[in-house]
């Protein structure tokens, strides 16, 4: 399993992330919403929960969505911007973290646990390296991205390897029969890469996008949008999205973004996490506006900036629980709401077989 990414010599000539994505089965879709008309309850009073089910349905192609399965693949990566002091935390975490998820003790460890989720660790490369890790799979690019204050943060050849990274966790997500897939991510100062790039993206302000991450306060909050300035203004020759994710995003948000593409084109299912996560939606989307249909947004997460990414991606988060953490783990807390929803949409009785009086209307 350690050679993901070593094992697709084609990448470099093949830009499989242009190809197209599968369509949602609207035909299905519409059943869906009639059957739900049909259930005992008064039409719509299941809200949310009513529309993630007819979406599942639609994507999942079948009458009867269902997210038993789960894959959750967690992908780390340190970032060379981490010398400009822009996180609460030393960079050695995210190596740290990496036994700390093989080990079961990070949060996203217990969550997968929780919810019976496979978890898949990938090392897509940390300066504090620990080597051969029980449970967590090698995808080394390098030790870190560059300083994206002095230069791209990444090389075509890297964004290209991060990009396969991602869909080669898409491919054992469906080996394993997965019906949903989750992304999660590892990176001290990734926040600063999120921020960065989601500025040059949506051409807004990096104040604007930019918060505490794992916890600065005002004065480092004013010296990382400071930073981020600097590489914009750097970087503002860039003149397509790819350069854009090249120049100013890292290993595991490039990963996030590959794994969202291949999962649309192989038709499964997204969950999406907080900030960082769904800036990888919006590169993902710019590099191949037909994944949107397969992206579901689980939360908002607390981090100043996710509010503007998740409306220039027009997503209704389900979940706002004030949390900060990445990791996949709020992408993890919304899967109840979705097995709660397949079930009601599965199981409850119809009117008819209930023999319950439908609206007034209906029998006039
Ligand atoms: C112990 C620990 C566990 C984490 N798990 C996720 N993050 C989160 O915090 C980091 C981003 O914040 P910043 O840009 O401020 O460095 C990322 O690793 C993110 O996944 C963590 C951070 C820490 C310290
Ligand atoms: O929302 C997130 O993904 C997030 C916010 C702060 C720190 N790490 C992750």
């Amino acid at each position: 399993m350690n050679d993901r990414v070593s094992n697709q010599p084609t990448l470099a000539a093949d830009a499989w992330w242009l190809r197209s994505c599968k369509r949602p089965d609207a035909e299905r879709q519409a059943q869906a919403r009639a059957r739900q008309a049909q259930l005992t309850k008064p039409p719509g009073s299941l809200g949310v929960l009513e529309d993630l089910a007819v979406t599942l349905s639609g994507l999942q192609h079948s009458p009867t969505p269902k997210v038993d399965r789960v894959w959750i693949s967690v992908f780390a990566a340190d970032h060379g911007v981490a010398a400009e002091g822009v996180s609460a935390f030393p960079q050695a975490v995210t190596g740290e973290m990496l036994r700390n998820f093989a080990g079961g003790g990070a949060a996203i460890a217990v969550l997968a646990r929780a919810l019976d989720a496979s978890l898949d660790v990938v090392n897509l490369g940390t300066v504090n390296d620990p080597g051969a890790v029980a449970g967590v799979h090698r995808a080394v690019i390098a030790a870190s991205t560059r300083n994206f204050c002095e230069g791209p943060a990444m090389s075509d050849a890297q964004l290209r390897a991060a990009l396969g990274a991602g869909a080669a966790s898409v491919r054992a997500a469906l080996d394993a029969g997965a019906q949903l897939f989750i992304g999660g991510e590892m990176g001290i100062a990734n926040t600063t890469s999120a921020a960065a790039l989601a500025s040059a993206l949506l051409r807004r302000s990096p104040s604007e996008l930019t918060g505490a991450g794992t916890g600065l306060d005002a004065g480092g909050i004013a010296h990382k949008i400071a930073v981020i300035e600097r590489a914009l203004a750097l970087h503002a020759p860039a003149d397509s999205d790819w350069e854009r994710l090249r120049r100013l995003g890292g290993f595991e948000i490039a990963a996030l973004t590959g794994a969202y593409v291949a999962a649309a084109q192989a038709g499964l299912p997204v969950l999406v996490d907080g900030f960082i996560a769904s800036v990888a939606a919006l590169a993902a989307q710019r590099l191949n506006p037909g994944c949107g249909d397969w992206l579901l947004y689980a939360h908002r997460s607390h981090e100043r900036g996710h509010a503007m990414v998740l409306e220039a991606l027009r997503a209704r988060p389900l979940l706002d629980l004030s949390m900060r953490l990445g990791e996949a783990s709020g992408a993890a807390m919304a899967v109840p709401l979705l097995r709660l929803a397949c079930a009601l949409h599965n199981s409850m009785a119809t009117f008819a077989q209930a023999g319950v009086s439908e609206s007034a209307a209906q029998q006039a």
